[in-house]
């Protein structure tokens, strides 16, 4: 019997990566019977038969899984976001936080274009990623002309024994990014054979990429920005620095709206909550209470 995690998923086969081996396996008989399916990123028990291809025999709990793409086991969502060509947009950065925290899975930023910021926007974007810093996310900045070895070695750490998904707009460099990392991927990057190429119509299958030291989707996750699946409670939990501080709201259950006393607005005051946080915030907050209830 081996352990591995299934990497690919592709037309009735799981290939399992067990060490350095990778084997070609079929989920067990019963699987079908008992409702499992196998997912990439899952860990798996496998019995390798004399040809050297296995049968999946057992699979573990899962942590958390993704539908889009479709993952289980994910550790980190890296989320890529451009500080030109699209402009940086710290609202866009909020709404995939609030998606990522939702889901309790671990978020990493890079912002990505450091070479295109016009002179006069740095110091806002100076402001902003000290900001987030100060909220205790981790941040990583990128340009494609940095040295890949500089590159690599900050972000080797934050991947490294991690499965990751990548997020982001398109356009930002992400595929870009992936390059620097690991040479050998050569992902087509902002051309149009990209969007002629892989995908659309092909079948859809998610592989994890063996870069640095962790494993990276290579579809890219919450492509849908939309919190159909958050509730209007459940938005505040979505915001850590608010987390720490709702004890100290005078209300139980306070949703730092309306209610007097309230400890993140008080902290909103005294500027110990970036006032863009709170900003943003409340935009989320008016577009889930103004959502169609859905039956
Ligand atoms: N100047 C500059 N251009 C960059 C940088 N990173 C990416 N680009 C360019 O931005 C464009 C888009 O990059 P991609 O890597 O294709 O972006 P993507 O996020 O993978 O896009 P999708 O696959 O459409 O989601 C390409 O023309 C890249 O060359 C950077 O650090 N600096
Ligand atoms: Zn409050």
């Amino acid at each position: 019997m081996k352990e591995g995690r299934i990497i690919k998923a592709l037309s009735g086969f799981y290939y399992v990566l067990s060490g350095d081996q990778l084997i070609e396996c079929k989920g067990r008989g019963l699987f079908r019977k008992q409702k499992i399916t196998p997912l990439v990123g899952d860990r798996v028990k496998v019995e390798v038969q004399a040809d050297g291809t296995g049968t999946i025999v057992s699979v573990d709990e899962r942590i958390n899984e993704l539908i889009r793409p479709p993952v289980a086991n994910i550790d980190q969502a890296v989320i890529v976001n451009s500080l030109a060509e699209p402009d940086f947009s710290p609202l866009l950065l909020d709404r995939f936080l609030v998606l990522i925290e939702h889901k309790e899975i671990k978020p990493l930023i890079i912002l990505t274009k450091t070479d295109l910021v016009k002179e006069s926007k740095q110091e806002s974007i100076d402001q902003f990623m000290s900001d987030y810093r100060s909220l205790g996310y981790d941040l990583l900045t990128f340009s494609k002309d940095d040295p890949a070895n500089t590159i690599y070695e900050a972000v080797q750490p934050h991947l490294a024994d991690k499965i990751s998904v990548i997020a982001g707009q398109s356009g930002v460099g992400k595929s870009t990014f992936l390059n620097v990392l690991d040479v050998s991927l050569q992902l087509e990057t902002g051309d149009i054979s990209k969007s002629l190429g892989r995908g659309k119509h092909t079948t859809r299958h998610v592989e994890l990429f063996s870069i640095a030291g962790g494993l990276i989707a290579d579809t890219p996750g919450f492509s849908s920005l939309e919190f159909s699946e958050i509730e209007l409670d459940e938005l505040r939990y979505c915001f850590p620095e608010f987390v720490e501080l709702q004890d100290e709201c005078k209300f139980r259950g306070c949703m730092h709206m309306k209610e007097p006393k309230c400890a993140v607005k008080a902290a909103v005051d005294t500027g110990d909550i970036p006032a863009f946080r709170y900003k943003h915030y409340k935009t989320f907050y008016e577009e889930i209470n103004s959502r169609k209830p859905r039956y």
